[in-house]
């Protein structure tokens, strides 16, 4: 075979528990991992004129996002191709084409799912034939999302998110998701909660798996899953990027079921009840703006009141920020990353 497309989802955590920071600069987690439909495809070829030829793994990525992804060996996909070229014991070569439309360092783990459609194509294009549970253990040592990317479906994830139990659910969930502009990075979301904790003098707390949560998957119950959600790294990514309480608050105000950081951010993640709830509700957001320097919100107002103040005292058109919407379902039929 001289070439083979893997297509690869994004994903939204349902549930981030985050326990204390253990030795090796981890947290323990309970992760609820749901896999939603907006897909990276990456192509693995034969080495063909794609740049250096000195390096056995090169890389081009496309799309709009493409100039913040990077493409040399700091790309998660070609760090999980060289990690399956060395756990074969051999110097494989191949020109991987990433087209990208996961927003980047957005919290939906696009550079994780590359990792493991990178993995997936490879172990064809090389004729490797290594078992999931082979590339499972390739994964984890590449990021802690790679295993549920490689998995899919929805399944909670314990340990650092690597081990996973795939979870019983009914039914199709409709979402709206709402990018930013600029990512945040997710080893500085994670020291964010572990400040605030201390300065809150709030200990961490062992993660355990929320009931309600598993029972509304099960029982395919949007209403319930939308008062589930639970993220907690939220109050981090809102205490480094403010203007997100905001934008919960206005999906919320426009009628979902649920609002609620995607992982470490700043993607907002937005429930609707049905297909058509969340097209209307991606048109209501996408009309609405946010303010980019919106002030956090005191005790005594709160944010909608902030945003009325500084419309009425006339703030400029350029302070203001339109938001990018999309929207998907979840979760996505069949594992996650597959040979097209
Ligand atoms: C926020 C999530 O996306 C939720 O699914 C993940 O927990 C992050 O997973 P990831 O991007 O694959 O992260 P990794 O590449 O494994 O780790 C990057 C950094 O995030 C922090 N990190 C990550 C996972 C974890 N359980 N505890 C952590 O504290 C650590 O500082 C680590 O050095
Ligand atoms: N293939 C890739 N796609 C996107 N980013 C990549 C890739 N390879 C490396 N990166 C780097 O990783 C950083 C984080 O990217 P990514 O899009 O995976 O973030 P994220 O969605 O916030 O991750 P997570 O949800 O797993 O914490 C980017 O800023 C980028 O520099």
């Amino acid at each position: 075979m001289s070439a083979i497309t893997v297509r690869v989802p994004a994903k939204v955590n349902l549930q981030l528990a985050v326990g204390p920071l253990r030795e090796d600069g981890y947290h323990d987690l309970v992760n609820v991992f749901h896999a939603v439909s907006l897909f990276d495809d990456v192509t693995a070829a034969e080495p063909g004129d794609l740049g250096d030829p000195g390096r056995p793994i090169k890389v081009k990525v496309r799309g709009e996002s493409a100039a913040e992804v990077p493409a040399d060996d700091g790309n998660l996909a070609v760090r999980a191709a060289q990690a399956l070229a060395r756990s074969a014991g051999r110097s494989y070569r191949a020109d991987l084409v990433i087209d990208k439309a996961i927003p980047v360092a957005g919290g939906m783990a696009g550079g994780s799912a590359d990792a493991a459609a990178a993995l997936v194509a490879c172990n064809e294009l090389w004729g490797l034939g290594l078992p999931v549970e082979d590339l499972m253990e390739i994964a984890a040592d590449i990021g802690s999302d790679v295993p549920f990317a490689l998995l899919g479906g929805t399944a909670v994830g314990t340990g650092r998110g690597e081990r996973l139990t795939p979870l019983e659910s009914s039914g199709v969930f409709h979402w709206v998701f709402a990018l930013a502009d600029g990512g945040l990075s997710t080893p500085r979301v994670y020291g964010e909660c572990d400040r605030l904790r201390e300065a809150r003098g709030i200990g961490a707390p062992q993660p355990t798996v929320s009931e309600s949560l598993l029972a509304a998957l099960r029982e395919g119950d949007a209403k319930e899953l939308g008062r589930a959600l639970c993220n907690d790294l939220q109050p981090a990514a809102l205490s480094l990027r403010p203007s997100l309480a905001r934008t919960l608050e206005v999906g919320l105000e426009l009628g979902a079921l649920g609002a609620i950081v995607s992982g470490s951010g700043p993607t907002c993640a937005f429930l609707a009840e049905s297909q058509a709830h969340a097209a209307d509700l991606a048109a209501a957001l996408a009309n609405d703006t946010v303010f980019e320097k919106d002030p956090a919100p005191t005790k005594d107002s709160a944010p909608s009141e902030d945003a009325r103040l500084l419309r009425d005292a006339g703030l400029s058109e350029d302070a203001r920020l339109s938001r990018s919407v999309v929207t998907a379902f979840g979760p996505v039929p069949g594992a996650g990353a597959v040979p097209n």
